[in-house]
């Protein structure tokens, strides 16, 4: 049987969601590792005041690509940019356009979506549910299409403990709610989207679920198979260990914390922490591919893409890891010195964040404001627990995935293909993949050089230093306030330190006796 690269070879790919964080990864393991592959199409919409060719030529002029610029310096005429808004109808791709691919395209990966957990109900389906049926709509018309591979999430049912790789029923019939949803409007949608998604805790995870049944729906007709990643992280070996390029579920926690800022988070220290490294997601991604496009399964096949059952990793762990690189790897202008704690009670955790985050955000502002500056410290602490409670969710509790299909197509691979679509994390080594995680949120996402380590070291003993003066001077201040004014408070206080005197008089004498 063909090899995965051998399959590649020749092949038009088309792929939604290229200028995202896993779309990129998926664009640069095809170009290096199936070097033989024909064209990529990538649709792309323009943002920003940037065109679409200018978003993609800025995409491949990136870090990430420069094992494949290496290997290829010409690497970019295998890409075509196409232009599509996916919340248009049609996808807003241009008559031509749709006939150049339906005519050539041999396998889809439609990586596009909101992965925002805020968003109205309305854009999310528009995005994630319309545009995936739009997306089938093209893929039918496609005279040479071998395979249709969607992107999922794991959490797509995170309404269930145990998650098999099978397709759930919807929760409601998401060609009803479009059309109901269509006239209403924005604020009634609003009111009602908390009963609508039920047990989910936002419209992504349910808009994902309505997305595999719309999928679903078209397997009779194509080759499909769906992939349910979990947390996706940095990378872990390809094309470099640690790269990352977003504050996106972890990193932004990792990041708040190693800038000193996160001091408490609500997590369960034994809870399993689903990470999963992004390139093991597009290596598998790249393998269900080729066995979809070679295999032609009847059914679309469901891989949960996962780590707790195979290579369990816990939040508790994680934190100690993440604390722990960010004190040999600092990062620069660190707001106080790393010490993050995670906690599942609710209280403490509310202790906490009065203490360690709204004080010292307080007194920064009041310094801010004394020094005549603009006051920013509570605003980044408001969005900073935006962001958290949302989080929370994923990382207060824990969820069984099936993995069999993972196994199976691992089984399927040939020794050479396991290699270079490496997708097996029993060989994942967390300490060692947490510590290039966090450098490279230091290197990738914040643009941090390396060489100032020992000046962010500086800075950490500055604020160190810091803290001792200002707790010495609080202990005075204290003392001054109430143990100099108030009788009661010197009785106390005398009656404090005799305790103790009586005390360490009574175990020097023991010791003594002993000796
Ligand atoms: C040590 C402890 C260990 C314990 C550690 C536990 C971790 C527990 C993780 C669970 C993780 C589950 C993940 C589920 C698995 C999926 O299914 S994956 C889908 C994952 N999706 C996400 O993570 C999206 C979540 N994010 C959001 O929904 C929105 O970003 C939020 C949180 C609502 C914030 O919205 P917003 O306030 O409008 O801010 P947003 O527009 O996103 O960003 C504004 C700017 O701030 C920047 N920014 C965003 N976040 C940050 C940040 N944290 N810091 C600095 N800047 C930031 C952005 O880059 C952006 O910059 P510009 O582009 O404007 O220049
Ligand atoms: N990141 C994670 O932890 C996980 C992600 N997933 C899934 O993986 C897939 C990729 O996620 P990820 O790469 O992290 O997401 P990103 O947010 O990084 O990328 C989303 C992509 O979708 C594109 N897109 C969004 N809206 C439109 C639109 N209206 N028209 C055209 N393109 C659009 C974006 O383009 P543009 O640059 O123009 O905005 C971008 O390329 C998603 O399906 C997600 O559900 C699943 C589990 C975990």
């Amino acid at each position: 049987m063909a090899s995965i690269a051998d399959y590649y070879a020749g092949k038009n790919v088309l792929i939604t969601g290229a200028t995202g964080f896993m779309g990129k990864v998926l664009v640069e393991k095809l170009l290096r590792s199936c070097p033989e592959v024909q064209t990529l199409y990538l649709l792309v919409r323009p943002k920003a005041g940037q065109s679409m060719q200018e978003r993609v030529s800025d995409m491949m002029k990136c870090k990430l690509f420069d094992r494949v610029r290496e290997d290829n310096p010409d690497f970019h005429q295998k890409i075509v940019p196409i232009s599509s808004e996916l919340t248009q109808p049609a996808l807003a791709i241009s008559p031509e356009d749709v006939e150049r691919l339906t005519s050539c395209v041999n396998i889809i990966f439609h990586c596009a979506a909101t992965i925002r957990f805020d968003e109205p109900l309305k854009h999310a389906l528009q995005l994630n549910v319309i545009a995936t049926q739009q997306l089938l709509n093209l893929a039918q018309q496609m005279h040479h299409l071998q395979a249709f591979i969607h992107i999922s999430t794991a959490y797509a049912n995170c309404n269930r403990r145990h998650i098999d790789e099978i397709i759930y029923p919807p929760p409601v019939e998401p060609k009803k709610l479009i059309d109901s949803l269509e006239w209403m409007e924005d604020s009634i949608v609003r009111d009602i989207t908390p009963r609508l998604i039920g047990e989910r805790p936002n419209t992504y995870t349910y808009t994902k679920a309505l997305a595999e049944c719309v999928v679903q729906k078209e397997s009779s007709k194509l080759s499909i198979g769906i992939i349910r990643p979990s947390i996706v992280g940095a990378s872990w070996q390809e094309p470099f260990p640690g790269w990352i390029d977003n504050f996106n579920g972890p990193s932004g926690v990792f990041i708040a914390a190693g800038k000193g800022i996160l001091r408490t988070m609500r997590a369960n220290n034994d809870a399993v922490a689903d990470l999963i490294p992004v390139d093991v997601v597009i290596n598998l991604t790249l393998a269900a591919g080729w066995y979809t496009a070679v295999h032609r399964p009847k059914a679309a096949l469901v891989y949960n893409c996962t780590t707790g059952g195979i290579n369990p990793f816990h939040w508790g762990e994680i934190e100690h890891h993440v604390m722990s690189s960010f004190k040999r790897n600092p990062l620069e202008q660190a707001f106080r010195r790393p010490n993050a704690n995670i906690t599942s009670n609710y209280l403490m955790n509310q202790y906490w964040i009065l203490v360690s985050h709204k004080f010292p955000a307080l007194i920064y502002d009041l310094y801010l404001r004394l020094s005549g500056q603009k006051p920013q410290m509570m605003r980044i602490f408001n969005r900073l627990h935006k962001a958290i409670g949302l989080l929370e969710y994923f990382s207060s509790q824990d969820w069984e995935w099936n993995s069999e299909n993972m196994n199976m197509l691992m089984s399927h691979l040939s020794p050479e293909d396991r290699k270079t679509f490496n997708f097996d994390v029993r060989q994942l080594n967390w300490p060692e993949y947490i510590e290039n995680y966090c450098i490279g949120t230091k290197k990738y996402v914040l643009n941090e050089d390396m060489s100032d380590i020992p000046a962010a070291r500086q800075h950490l003993r500055k604020l160190r230093n810091i803290r001792y003066t200002f707790n010495t001077l609080l202990l005075v201040f204290i003392w001054r306030v109430f143990i100099a004014r108030s009788q009661m408070a010197r009785n106390i206080w005398y009656f404090v330190v005799s305790l103790c005197f009586k005390f360490l008089s009574y175990f020097r004498a023991s010791s003594t006796l002993t000796n």
